[in-house]
C-alpha cells in the first residue's frame, strides 16, 4: 500500500491504516501520539466509513485475521493438540451447527464419542475452544473456578457494562467476599421465610386464570402459559429479591420484561460482524449497534431499579424497626454489607445479578414442567394426587417441599436434568493449566496423553446439557424424560457414572464449584411451590395432543415453544380440576 495514501492510527494497541489520507500528513508530525490515541471512537469510525472503500476494508480485515491466526498457530505448538471436528466456516466455526441443532447436547455427545472426553472445536474467527466431558477434568475445572478459570473478556465487558461489578463479574478474592456477603440470604432458613411469596405469586396467577376460565367454555380455555410463568418468575424475584413489586401478575407491563424479550429478536448482520470482530479488536465492542443499544437500555433500567431500592432502603433504615421485617435477599445483604465491606455499587449490582440469574431461568423451568405434564397425562395425575394427599385445601409445608424421595422432588430433578435453562458455559484459562483425565486419550498427532496441557487464554466449554443427558453418565435411557429414575434405588441415578459428578444432585444445571448457583434452593423451592398450587387447581393439555412438536426459540436463553406458534408461545388448554379426574 503506497505510504502516500495512508495514515496510521494507534487505537487500543492496534495500528489501523486509513486509506486516502496523505501520509505523512503534515499535521501528523506535530500531532502527539496521545492525541491520536485519544480520538474518540465515533470520530475514528466516521473517518473509517468515509475513507475506506469496501475492498480496502476486506483486505484490511483478512490481513488482520490471517496475522492473528498465524500468531496463534506458532504459539500453540507447546500445548496439547486435541482432536475435534473441523469447520470451513472461518467466521463462526461450529457455532451455526450448535445453534441450529434440535439438541445441541447431542452434537457435543457425538463429538465426545468420536474424539474423546476432552476435545477441541472451531470457534469464531478460526480460534478453537476446548470442550470438557471427563468427570475428573470437570472436577478440576470446578475446583479452579474464579482463580484459574475466569469469564472471557467479552462476557466481562458485557457484565461490567450491563450488570455492574456484582457477583457475576467478580473473580478470585472479590468473588469470595461478595459471595460471603450474599450467603446469609440464601440459607434454608432465609428461603423458608420467602416461601409465602412463592405461593402468593402462584395464587395471583390462579385468580387471573379463574376469571378467564369462568367466562370460557367448559372444556377449557387456551392460555399462553410461558407468559404467565414469566410473570410469576419476575414478580417473585422482585419481591423476594429486593422487595419490589413489578406487578406483572396484576396486569402491569414491565420495562425489564419487554427489554429481555426484545433481546430475543434476530441478531442483525451488523451486530454479528461487530461482535465477531470485537474478539480480536476490542474497539469494535464500542460500536452502538441496535443490540448494544438495547442492552444499554436494559442496563439503565436495572440501574434505576437498584438506585431506587437503595434510596429507600439504606442500611440504617433496614436495621431500624420500620424495615427490620425486610427478609428479601438484598434486604439481608444490606444488613451484612458493612461487615463484609460491600460497597453501595456492589449492592446495586447484586439486584441486577438476581434479575439476570433468577428471572428467565425459573420461568423456563416452570414452562418445561407444564409442557412435560401435558405430554404425560398419567404423570400429571400422579403428581397431582401426591400433592393432594398432603392436604386438599392447604399448601405443602416446608418439609414436604424440601423432602427427597417424593414424586414432586423426582419430577423437579428430571426437569432440571433434561431441560437445563443454560445449555453450556464458557470460561477462559487465566494461566497455563494441566487438565487431568480419568482415562488417557489420543491427541491430534495420534499420541496417547495422560493429561491435557492448555494455554493461558484458552476458552473452555462446559457442555451442561450434553453431560446432563449423556448416555455415558446416565445410562441408555438418558434422553428419556423419566422422573422414576430418581426414586429407583437399584436402577436409578445411584447406578450410573453421574455419581462422579458433584454439581447439584449430580447434575450441572446449576454449574459446580465456587460459582455453583447461589439461588438453587430458592429456585427449586419456588418451582415446587408454584407447581403445587397450579396442579391442585388446574388440568393442563396440549391442544394438538401430547405429541405436539416442541421447538426452541433463542432469547437471552433458549426457550421452549410450540412449533408453528409465534415467538416463544406455549398455548395450553387449561381447565379447572374438579376433584374427579
Ligand atoms: C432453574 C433456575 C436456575 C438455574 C438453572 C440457574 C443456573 C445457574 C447457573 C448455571 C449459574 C452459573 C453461571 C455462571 O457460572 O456463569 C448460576 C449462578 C447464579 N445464580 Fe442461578 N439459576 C437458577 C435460578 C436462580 C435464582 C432464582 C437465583 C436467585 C434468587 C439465582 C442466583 C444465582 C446467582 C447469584 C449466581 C451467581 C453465583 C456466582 O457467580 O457465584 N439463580 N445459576
Amino acid at each position: 500500500m503506497p505510504t502516500s495514501t495512508c495514515l496510521w492510527l494507534r487505537a487500543e494497541g492496534i495500528w489501523i491504516s486509513i486509506n486516502r489520507i496523505p501520509f505523512p500528513p503534515r499535521s501528523f508530525k506535530y500531532l502527539p501520539r496521545t492525541r491520536v490515541c485519544s480520538m474518540n471512537v465515533e470520530r475514528i469510525l466516521n473517518i473509517l466509513r468515509s475513507a475506506l472503500r469496501p475492498i480496502d476494508a476486506g483486505i484490511l480485515l483478512s490481513s488482520g485475521v490471517l496475522c492473528y491466526l498465524l500468531f496463534r498457530r506458532v504459539r500453540s505448538r507447546r500445548y496439547t493438540s486435541l482432536r475435534g471436528p473441523w469447520s470451513f466456516n472461518l467466521l463462526f466455526g461450529v457455532l451455526p451447527k450448535i445453534l441450529g441443532a434440535d439438541d445441541p447436547g447431542d452434537v457435543y455427545e457425538e463429538w465426545a464419542s468420536r474424539y474423546g472426553s476432552v476435545f477441541s472445536v472451531p470457534a469464531a474467527l478460526g480460534s478453537r475452544r476446548v470442550v470438557i466431558t471427563d468427570p475428573k477434568t470437570l472436577a478440576h475445572f470446578a475446583a479452579r473456578e474464579t482463580y484459574g478459570y475466569i469469564g472471557t473478556p467479552q462476557s466481562k465487558r458485557f457484565q461490567e457494562k450491563i450488570i455492574g461489578k456484582g457477583l457475576f463479574w467478580a473473580e478470585g478474592d472479590s468473588h469470595k467476599r461478595q459471595r460471603r456477603a450474599l450467603n446469609p440470604a440464601f440459607t434454608n432458613a432465609a428461603i423458608k421465610n420467602l416461601t409465602s411469596i412463592f405461593f402468593d405469586s402462584a395464587y395471583k396467577a390462579k385468580a387471573a386464570w379463574d376469571a378467564t376460565l369462568e367466562s370460557g367454555p367448559q372444556e377449557g380455555t387456551i392460555i399462553e402459559v410461558q407468559l404467565w410463568m414469566n410473570h410469576i418468575s419476575l414478580d417473585t424475584i422482585g419481591l423476594a429479591g429486593f422487595s419490589h413489586d413489578f406487578g406483572t401478575l396484576s396486569g402491569k407491563t414491565s420495562t425489564i420484561a419487554t427489554v429481555f424479550d426484545s433481546l430475543g429478536s434476530k441478531i442483525s448482520f451488523f451486530d454479528t460482524v461487530t461482535l465477531l470482530l470485537s474478539f480480536i479488536f476490542p474497539i469494535f465492542a464500542r460500536i452502538p449497534t441496535p443490540r448494544r443499544m438495547m442492552l444499554n437500555d436494559l442496563g439503565k433500567t436495572m440501574q434505576s431499579l437498584g438506585d431506587r431500592f437503595l434510596h429507600t432502603n439504606t442500611a440504617d433504615s433496614i436495621r431500624s424497626d420500620t424495615l427490620s421485617g425486610d427478609k428479601s435477599v438484598i434486604g439481608l445483604l444490606v444488613k451484612s454489607a458493612s461487615t463484609e465491606k460491600i460497597s453501595h455499587d456492589e449492592v446495586a449490582a447484586q439486584i441486577n445479578v438476581l434479575l439476570i440469574a433468577g428471572y428467565e431461568t425459573t420461568s423456563i423451568s416452570l414452562t418445561w414442567a407444564l409442557i412435560e405434564l401435558s405430554r404425560n397425562p398419567d404423570m400429571q395425575t400422579k403428581l397431582r394426587n401426591e400433592i393432594l394427599s398432603w392436604g386438599r385445601d392447604r399448601d405443602p409445608t416446608w418439609e414436604e417441599l424440601t423432602a427427597q424421595g417424593t414424586f414432586l422432588d423426582a419430577f423437579t430433578c428430571e426437569i432440571l436434568r433434561v431441560h437445563p435453562p443454560l445449555p453450556e458455559l464458557h470460561r477462559m484459562a487465566a494461566e497455563d493449566d494441566i487438565l487431568p483425565l480419568t482415562e488417557p486419550l489420543m491427541d491430534a498427532h495420534g499420541k496417547q496423553v495422560e493429561s491435557v496441557f492448555v494455554e493461558k487464554g484458552t476458552v473452555v466449554t462446559l457442555p451442561i446439557q450434553c453431560i446432563n443427558r449423556s448416555e455415558a453418565f446416565w445410562g441408555p435411557d438418558a434422553k428419556v424424560f423419566n422422573p422414576a429414575r430418581w426414586l429407583d434405588e437399584s436402577h436409578g441415578v445411584n447406578q450410573h457414572r453421574a455419581q462422579e459428578i458433584q454439581g447439584y444432585r449430580h447434575m450441572l444445571t446449576f454449574s459446580d464449584g465456587a460459582r455453583i448457583c447461589l439461588g438453587k434452593v430458592f429456585a427449586v423451592t419456588e418451582f415446587k411451590a408454584v407447581l403445587s398450587v397450579l396442579l391442585r387447581h388446574f388440568i393442563f393439555e396440549l391442544p394438538r395432543g401430547p405429541d405436539t412438536v416442541i421447538g426452541r426459540h433463542r432469547n437471552l436463553l433458549p426457550r421452549p415453544k410450540v412449533e408453528g406458534e409465534a415467538g416463544y408461545e406455549v398455548p395450553l388448554r387449561v381447565r379447572h380440576y374438579v376433584g374427579t379426574e
